[in-house]
């Protein structure tokens, strides 16, 4: 059972402590039994040897096959994917070896385009023993110019890269965000032929990309079997690799890889991924929570809850199952931010708060800085997380209400021994395999996102009446939002 020696439930050095979920040897029994009626394993035996495994757009499920780095091969209709993947790793690392003189990198992308990319470059940017190369790695995201203003303030145009990534090479504020960039080039004295050598870009639309401007030899592929989400281990991770050398690019597949190993092979008793969701499920379903926090606490992970948001709730935000079915639970809702700062924030509710909230706490073996005093910090760092999860836990009683903490309150211990390449691809798995377990046992398709859909097309009509001298065609709006178009269509004229 979960926890018989602390950390005995290890995957790729990993260590996951679940003995504050509370949950009993007959509840996880029957847990597992959960799991093994939703035949979970061959589930996942289906996902990683390239089967249909996102049904309602009829595509196999194989982001695991960008970090096999043992390269076996793995068949897509008849054809073994990985020589594709491997020409792709030979190009980042001939990439890595000519990309001198570039001062500063304008990463352009939207939601599984930019997440873990981001959260990657800045989780390893300043920890002990991690080469960077000196250049300013920018990512233009939003479509809110204030974002390229910014950027246009510190990059240097003539010793300027850019990467633009997109899936399918469609995304609106991604062209539109590239389109700037490439005038703010132009007009600052780069010619036609420095543009192209300029311009990069990361895509499963490669004609797209070429109708843009981009010369074949600076398009990077992946595959429409690789989700956007699921899309940091691919080229899209190609920023990773130019900051900090290809070798530590592959060091974070490798850990990655390494999960893949243990969430294929681990029986499901010490099934670090598996053990997550089923956790997660139990105590969902238990204290009907609609929250979930997570908490790292390490401030080089401050963006990983934003990645898990978009990773989790993309996934699992859905009110339909596979076969359409409706269903009852679904994912909660994801939040977090870096711990010791979240607990001068919302900590309050997690504790006193009149709903059961799991969190999932995690911590580093290692200080992550080399400051004089970093011991004494991490140490006080890691009091604070375990301190956080026994007061959870074990509560305090008083005879004033107020001053009464419940306890009971459920919460993992998720210990990285160091944090570097290899273990931050190890916990991106790591979660990431956790969608893929709660999706099967939810039975919930994670891999489609139809939902985010209309608000993107609602918005080009909503565009197009904003514009300058455009009348409101009152007939294509509900009141509420013509009355909204008219208010802010004069900041337009
Ligand atoms: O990589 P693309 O195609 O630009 O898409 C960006 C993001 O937009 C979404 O499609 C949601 O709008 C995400 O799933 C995706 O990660």
């Amino acid at each position: 059972m979960p926890n018989a020696s602390f950390g005995s439930l290890n995957a790729a050095g990993l260590v996951l402590d679940s003995a504050y979920q509370n949950i009993s040897k007959k509840e996880w029994q029957d847990l597992i039994e959960l799991a093994q009626k939703a035949s979970i394993a061959d589930r996942i035996n289906d996902m990683f040897s390239g089967k249909i495994f996102n049904r309602s757009e009829r595509r196999p499920v194989l982001h695991t096959a960008l970090r096999n780095c043992s390269k076996n091969p793995i068949f897509v209709e008849g054809k073994n994917v990985m020589p594709e993947i491997e020409v792709v790793w030979q190009r980042i690392q001939s990439l890595c070896n000519e990309w001198d003189g570039v001062t500063d990198v304008i990463h352009i992308g939207i939601g599984g385009s930019v997440f873990g990319p981001q959260l990657a470059v800045q989780a390893l940017a300043n920890l002990p023993g991690i080469n960077s190369r000196e250049m300013r790695m920018h990512f233009a995201v939003n479509i809110d110019g204030e974002e390229l203003t910014q950027i246009f303030r510190q990059a240097k145009p003539a010793s300027t890269r850019v990467i633009i990534v997109s899936k399918t090479f469609s995304t609106t504020e991604t062209l539109m965000n590239a389109k700037a960039v490439v005038s703010w080039l132009k007009s600052n004295g780069c010619s036609n032929k420095q543009l192209q050598g300029a311009l990069l870009a990361v895509t499963a639309n490669p004609t797209a990309a070429q109708l843009f401007g981009i010369t074949s030899d600076h398009i990077f592929p992946f595959w429409d079997w690789v989700g956007g989400r699921f899309s940091v281990w691919s080229a899209v991770g190609l920023c990773i690799a130019l900051q900090y050398g290809f070798e530590t690019f592959m060091s974070f597949l490798k850990g990655a890889e390494a999960i893949d190993r243990h969430f294929q092979e681990t029986p499901i008793e010490k099934n670090v991924p598996i053990l997550m969701a089923l956790a997660l499920l139990h105590q969902q379903k238990k204290y009907s929570s609609t929250a979930y926090a997570v908490i790292p606490y390490a401030n080089a992970l401050s963006l990983f809850p934003f990645w898990l948001q978009q990773l989790e709730m993309e996934s699992h935000g859905k009110g339909v199952g596979c076969g359409d079915i409706p269903i009852q639970n679904s994912s909660p809702v994801v939040f977090g931010s870096v711990g010791t700062n979240s607990q001068h924030s919302y900590f309050q509710l997690l504790h006193q708060g009149a709903e059961i909230i799991p969190v999932d706490f995690i911590a580093v073996g290692e200080p992550m800085s080399d400051i004089p005093e970093a011991v004494d910090h991490h140490r006080i760092l890691l009091a604070n997380c375990l301190a956080q999860a026994q007061a959870l836990s074990c509560g305090k009683t008083s005879e004033i209400p107020n001053e009464s903490y419940p306890g009971n309150k459920p919460s993992n211990l998720i210990i990285l021994p160091k944090l570097d390449a290899f273990h931050l691809g190890a916990l991106l798995a790591l979660y990431e395999s956790r969608t893929v377990a709660l999706g099967i046992l939810w039975g919930i398709n994670s891999f489609d996102q139809p939902g985010v859909e209309l608000g993107k097309q609602l918005s080009v009509p909503i565009d197009s009446a904003l514009k300058n001298g455009a009348d409101i065609d009152q007939s294509q709006f509900d009141s509420i939002t013509s009355d909204r178009i008219a208010y802010l269509k004069p900041y337009f004229q």
